[in-house]
């Protein structure tokens, strides 16, 4: 063949122009190969095509076929598969050219002419059978089958991934007139209408297929070849056709499938890895034509005239796209002589000694050949029936596969299209290597597919030794872990009565983070211990009590269920205490005595609860240092660790103090264990009690963790104040008539435990935080009214200007406004009269600490 590069040939055919057309020289055959045809949208202008042959509408039906037929068929008897078919517009003459009519017979009757003429040549031992299919709106139909197709035929793949039609009828043909016969009752069976562009319009795909087998004489092997001879339907333009409802369906069913072989074809050209075979039933047929083992070639067929001009066109792209398709390289099929000779649709015969026999004339319908064969083995009890032309044909296409991989992987290790170790590569685009010192190349690839096949199983091996290093390494560290929580819950006693909490854990929790899992915990032993559930009440309460020491009421309630359940002593307090002895337990003895005195809530108040003790419980675990506890008395120690607290509150960010508060308040609000408080204003013991009160109450006011310097016996004036100046504000506003205060000094001696108020706050502020907890306020107008340095009142009242600027903080201006103010009010009763002098509180606060 002149085409060595198994490229799927295309050939131009231009049809005459019918009676009815207007001649034109728009297409014109310029010379053996090239076709000019005129720019339709440019009338000056031409565009050439060339492709493998052109012929112009004054070539016969015969010489169509002697110039390049005949050669192709020819090959069918060198055992190959062949396919030509017939595309272009519709009415452009493929029926013409593949068909023909009586008077100038196409390639089908010419062919099969050649075929029985060459089989008779060969000494009458070929058999020749056909099956003739069309393909119509995406249906399979057997036009050699009498009666009704039903639905249609089904495409299946066989073991060796090859397409075939399921139960497609096969019939053996002995003579030309036979097969003339048979195929002028089919034809008539093809789907054929009238349309405006031509009379009798294929309206399917038809397909041809034509199987030879014989023995050659010289080689004694039998040669199976197949030709394939396809009439395409044409791609139409239903502008043109004027098509009605049915033929537009027809039309767009054709219009896709031939859409899907041009896809097929780009697929083909630019290398791509899927190819759509599978998207139309026409393509899945011409598979093996197109990019397949199949020696193919498209019959261009070309209207003449301006009207067709730009399908024209369109039709010369499409065929200048198919030309670029590289096919595999030909199988030839051969099997020796004495074993079986099949065929596509499970027939076979046996070939011994030259002389044929036949086992099955008729096809069995539905049944896959190679099952067929495989059958027929088991029935004679041989192995060895597996066709041995299939196997070959499987094998080559393999080896060209596993060629074409290696090419690929080669390339990508070298970098390079063009050199495979130091050996040129081909340049050729899709192209196989048979052109080119094929042995020498393939041994080449072989040795290099060993070498990397070497490579791989060395690393597959790597790769599952450090897999199973790492699986065992995990493995190991989950066993030692699953044993040291093993030891820790079998040393752990406390365990049985409920989960504890690592105090580790519970350091690096946030005070926020603690009070909600605490709450969690004491709502849930709430609700089990409402449902009478009270072990599992304890247990939760006893888990809440963990993340919030700082409950004292709750501790107490805490007993109180043990007691009830006859437990005398919490496990968990006794933990709690042996975790912080454990952990303290570094220093002397008063150090450690001192820490749990001050640190075991229920121990040290007997108020409500605490929440800032909860950061002091933590911090001053960490913090403590041993100067600092070895100061003997309480008191200072008292004072000195609010002061470490107070250090501590005033170095956290603005916005940490606002979220702390929020969540102590809203635990505040929510706690189950809140204490509540009623407030009867006339009665003096209660009003004691509630100043008591205040003080537990206080350390969670806002004021408590603002930042301001303090230092010494300033810290209990200047906290009192500010608590004092706290509740006058908020109360001035709530009574008409203040009364005067009796017993005011008493509560307010330097030796009073510290309130944790240790600078001014807002009034604002404040107010909103007590709405905000809904505590009722405790404080009596006669406890804010107290003045708290008389002395230092009346040395003010005293003063003249000169001396109030002694005072701390108070410049010129203030000093005028407090001596105005003295002027105009008599004196100064109360430091809150300051307040309304102008002075602000942190000055009020400075002025208590001064010397007048
Ligand atoms: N080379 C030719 N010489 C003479 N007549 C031709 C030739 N080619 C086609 N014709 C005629 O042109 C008409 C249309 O041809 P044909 O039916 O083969 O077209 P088609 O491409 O098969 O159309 P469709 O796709 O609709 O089936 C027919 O009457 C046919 O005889």
């Amino acid at each position: 063949m002149s085409n060595p590069i198994n490229k799927v040939q295309v050939i131009c055919r231009i049809r005459p122009f019918l009676s009815h057309e207007k001649p034109d020289e728009s297409v014109v055959i310029e010379n053996e190969t090239t076709i000019r045809v005129q720019n339709h949208r440019d009338p000056t202008k031409d565009v050439n095509f060339m492709f493998d042959a052109c012929y112009s509408s004054k070539i016969s039906q015969e010489e169509v076929y002697r110039s390049k037929i005949k050669e192709l068929v020819e090959s069918v008897f060198h055992g190959q598969s062949a396919t030509i078919f017939c595309y272009g517009v519709t009415g452009a003459g493929k029926t013409f050219t593949i068909q023909g009519d009586d008077v100038n017979p196409g390639i089908i009757p010419r062919a099969l002419n050649q075929i029985f003429a060459n089989a008779k040549r060969n000494g009458g031992n070929s058999q020749i059978k056909i099956s003739y299919y069309e393909v119509f709106k995406e249906n399979l139909y057997d036009l050699l089958r009498e009666g009704d197709n039903g639905p249609g035929l089904p495409i299946r793949v066989d073991a060796n991934r090859k397409t075939f039609i399921a139960g497609l009828k096969e019939v053996l043909i002995n003579s030309f007139d036979e097969f003339r016969r048979m195929y002028a009752s089919s034809v008539k069976k093809r789907h054929t209408a009238s349309t405006r562009l031509n009379k009798n319009s294929s309206r399917s795909h038809a397909v041809l297929v034509i199987n030879i087998s014989f023995i050659d004489r010289k080689t004694n092997k039998t040669i199976q070849g197949k030709l394939n001879l396809i009439d395409l339907a044409g791609s139409e333009d239903n502008r043109k056709t004027d098509n009605n409802r049915e033929r537009m369906k027809e039309s767009t069913a054709i219009n896709q499938s031939l859409f899907v072989l041009g896809k097929v074809i780009e697929a083909l050209n630019s290398g791509a890895s899927r190819i759509p075979y599978r998207d139309s039933k026409m393509t899945r047929i011409l598979q093996d034509s197109l990019g397949g083992g199949s020696k193919s070639m498209m019959i261009v067929n070309v209207a003449p005239g301006e009207t067709f001009l730009p399908d024209t066109h369109k039709t010369l792209n499409y065929a200048t796209k198919t030309k670029e398709v590289i096919n595999k390289d030909p199988v030839i099929e051969l099997v020796p002589q004495n074993q079986r000779i099949y065929n596509t649709s499970g027939h076979y015969t046996t070939v011994s000694n030259g002389t044929q026999q036949k086992h099955d004339n008729h096809s069995v319908v539905g049944e896959n050949n190679i099952l067929k064969c495989k059958r027929k083995s088991d029935e004679l009890g041989r192995n060895d029936f597996e066709p041995t032309a299939k196997r070959i044909s499987t094998s080559n296409n393999q080896l060209s596969s596993n060629i074409t991989r290696i090419e690929r992987k080669v390339q990508r290790t070298n970098g390079s299209n063009d050199k495979i170790n130091g050996f040129e590569r081909p340049k050729l685009k899709n192209a196989r290597i048979n052109e080119y010192n094929k042995s020498i190349y393939q041994q080449k690839i072989g040795n290099e597919s060993e070498n990397q096949n070497r490579e791989m199983e060395k690393m597959v091996v790597q790769k599952i030794q450090k897999f199973e290093e790492k699986t065992e390494n995990m493995s190991n560290d989950i066993a030692m872990r699953l044993e040291r929580l093993e030891r820790k819950l079998s040393q752990d006693k406390t365990y049985a009565s409920g989960p504890t909490l690592d105090m580790d854990i519970l350091d690096l929790m946030s005070p926020t983070t603690k009070l909600k899992n605490s709450k969690a915990y004491l709502v849930k032993g709430k609700e089990l211990e409402k449902s009478g559930n009270i072990v599992e009440a304890l247990k939760r309460f006893e888990q809440a009590y963990q993340y919030a020491p700082e409950l004292v009421q709750l501790s107490k309630h805490i007993k109180k269920l043990k007691s009830k359940l006859g437990s005398e002593k919490s496990d968990f307090e006794n933990q709690m205490l042996n975790e912080q002895n454990k952990k303290y337990d570094q220093g002397n003895k008063s150090n450690k005595d001192l820490f749990l005195a001050n640190n075991i809530p229920q121990k040290n108040s007997d108020g409500l609860f605490s929440p800032t003790q909860n950061i002091k419980l933590n911090n001053d675990k960490k913090r403590f240092s041993g100067h600092e506890l070895n100061i003997k008395d309480e008191q200072k120690q008292k004072n000195l660790q609010e002061n470490k607290q107070w250090k501590l509150l005033a170095s956290v960010s603005k916005k940490k103090k606002k979220e702390y508060m929020k969540g102590v308040a809203s635990s505040l609000v929510q706690s189950p264990f809140k204490k509540k408080f009623s407030f009867d204003k006339t009665d003096v013991d209660k009003q004691k009690n509630m100043n008591s009160f205040l003080v537990v109450s206080d350390i969670i006011q806002p004021g408590n963790i603002l930042k301001r310097k303090h230092s010494g016996n300033s810290t209990t004036s200047n906290s009192l104040l500010a608590n004092k100046l706290v509740n006058y504000k908020t109360l001035k506003s709530q009574l008409a008539t203040p009364v005067s205060p009796p017993n005011s000094d008493v509560e307010y001696t330097p030796s009073e435990p510290a309130s944790e108020f240790n600078s001014p706050i807002s009034a604002k502020k404040n107010k909103k935080l007590k709405s905000s907890l809904s505590i009722p306020s405790p404080i009596s107008p006669t406890v804010c009214h107290s003045p708290t340095n008389q002395k230092l009142l009346g040395s003010i009242n005293k003063a003249d200007i000169k001396v109030l600027l002694k005072l701390k903080g108070v410049g010129k201006k203030r000093a005028i406004a407090i001596n105005e103010y003295i002027k105009e009010k008599g004196e100064i009763s109360s430091v809150y009269d300051l307040l309304d002098a102008g002075l602000p509180k942190s000055v009020l606060s400075s002025i208590l600490t001064s010397k007048i």
